[in-house]
């Protein structure tokens, strides 16, 4: 074999020698880079908020992938629990039994958590406007209530936090944070939507104003500083304006006169129905008293007429006077609305019953006007799956609604298409909860967390690219060199 033919052999050999070695360390550096930087299989945190509202209690679960607990628009809803019956409020006359009836729904909770994820799952109860009611009207019942759901609570496997009774402020707050959280509005730093909660006791409205919120009235005034930006909240809570107080409220105007019974334009027509006068004026929300009369009922009688009914409604408001710049109603400080808002909880379930949740105001007025005036007995016969109490209530709720919205919180016809009604956000519930454990579980962060400057895919293929140059600029300089040396060789 002559020398020329074993250099080029040899030049031959070290040429597959270096690409195979080169297209080694590429594939290993890419592997690496792949295996380090990609998520391990998902695993999950969970954390549980009971709602104690003043209608029902609702447990809700939510969970987020174990490795991104300070991260938003990551939190989700998993499974929600309506507890049985009515809310821990009622359970004033027999308190121990309040804890029992959340047992069925806390099992639910265990069998859905895994068991390995138990003993760290935070467990919070908040009690809303019911409870407040009661707490007004006797303390000690009210700590009876409470006590009975923490020792059910606290013999529960998860990491239970404490159950109290959320302020009207917290509840609105934290119903704003849900709000823009789910619709990522936060992290994203961009405009945020106000929000809109209408309960069975008390109902909220909270938005971005300016600054001087503050400066005029401090009671509405709440400031974040979330992912880097500060947001400065007006919010209110009316108690006593949730939908169930409120018709206490409107049945007590219509009933002062001791009548034994009352023609109520914000039912139906055919609807005849006897109420004792204890279940409207028991109430703390019902300031007037009792009217003096022997009888114990009165026999309330629907009419079915929306515009009267709107008169009705607007009397449980007090528009007389505002000592701050501007008032809503009851002399509460409100700024000028700015949109656009979500409105959820009672204000979905009855504007989505009456298909109002689009369209104009006019059209609306309309649409309830004519909804209201249909027999009781038609409207019974047409929904026969809906529970009578909701049923007979739709024209006075979508009626309060209105003259909520537009008498109390001066939303008029132009800003009436900036309220969207709604129900849940990407799986989630609209409402105070998930926005109260975000706050108590420190994970909406204050400053923005670092971001790797490119996403794992971008990273990878960069890193392979930039292998594959150099594996050619190595393997030219190899090129150019290798047949020089040979070239000397035969020379000598
Ligand atoms: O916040 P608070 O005032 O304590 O009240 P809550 O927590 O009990 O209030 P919800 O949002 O659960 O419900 C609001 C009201 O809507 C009522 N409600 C629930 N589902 C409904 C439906 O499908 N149709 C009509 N009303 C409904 C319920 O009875 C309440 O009066």
């Amino acid at each position: 074999m002559s020398c020329q033919t074993k250099g080029k052999n040899a030049w031959y050999k070290a040429v597959i020698i270096i690409t195979v070695l080169g297209i080694t360390a590429i594939v290993a550096l890419v592997t690496t880079a792949v295996l380090q930087n990609k998520p391990l299989l998902q695993k999950y945190k969970y954390g549980i908020v009971l709602d104690a509202g003043s209608s029902h209690t609702a447990v809700y679960i939510y969970e987020w992938p174990a490795e991104k607990d300070n991260d938003t628009g990551r939190v989700q809803q998993t499974h929600s629990c309506k507890v049985q019956g009515a809310g821990i409020s009622s359970y004033s006359v027999f308190p121990g039994q309040a804890g029992a009836s959340l047992k069925s729904c806390m099992k639910e909770a265990e069998s859905l958590i895994p068991l390995s994820r138990h003993l760290e799952t935070p467990l919070y109860l908040g009690a809303t406007a019911g409870m407040r009611l009661l707490r007004m009207e006797n303390q000690s019942l009210s700590d009876q209530v409470l006590w009975s759901v923490e020792e059910v609570l606290q013999s529960s496997p998860f990491s239970y936090q404490g159950a109290r009774i959320i302020t009207g402020q917290e509840e609105g707050a934290f119903g704003w944070v849900t709000v823009n959280y789910l619709s990522d509005r936060l992290k994203q730093g961009s405009g945020t939507t106000g929000a809109l909660d209408l309960g069975g006791a008390s109902t909220q409205i909270s938005f971005v104003a300016n600054q001087d919120v503050a400066e005029e009235s401090a009671e509405n005034a709440v400031t974040f500083r979330l992912y880097g930006n500060d947001y400065f909240l007006y919010t209110h809570s009316f108690l006593c304006y949730g939908k169930d107080q409120a018709l206490k409220l409107a049945l007590a105007q219509q009933t002062q006169s001791g009548d034994s019974s009352v023609l109520d334009p914000c039912f139906h027509p055919g609807y005849s129905v006897d109420r004792s006068y204890f279940s409207v004026y028991s109430s703390p929300c019902v300031m007037a008293g009792k009217p003096l009369v022997s009888r114990d009922s009165f026999t309330h009688v629907g009419a079915g007429n929306a515009s009267l009914c709107q008169e009705v409604v607007r009397r449980i408001f007090n528009f007389s006077s505002c000592s701050f710049s501007r008032c809503s109603f009851n002399r509460v400080y409100q700024p000028p609305l700015q949109g656009p808002f979500g409105a959820f909880s009672a204000f979905y379930f009855v504007m989505n019953f009456l298909n109002l949740t689009s369209g104009s105001l006019e059209s609306s007025r309309e649409k309830l006007e004519r909804y209201c005036s249909r027999p009781w007995t038609q409207i019974k016969q047409q929904h026969p799956d809906v529970k009578e109490k909701y049923l007979a209530e739709y024209c006075f709720s979508g009626s309060y609604i209105l003259s909520l919205l537009t008498d109390g919180y001066n939303f008029t016809s132009d800003t009436w298409t900036d309220i969207t009604f709604i129900k849940k956000i990407s799986g989630s519930d609209a409402g105070w909860t998930l926005g109260y454990m975000l706050n108590l579980t420190n994970m909406i962060p204050a400053e923005a967390p670092d971001t790797p400057p490119l996403p794992h895919a971008g990273y990878v293929t960069l890193l392979f690219f930039i292998s594959l140059l150099l594996f050619f600029l190595l393997f030219l300089c190899f090129r150019f060199l290798w047949p020089h040396r040979n070239s000397q060789t035969q020379m000598i």
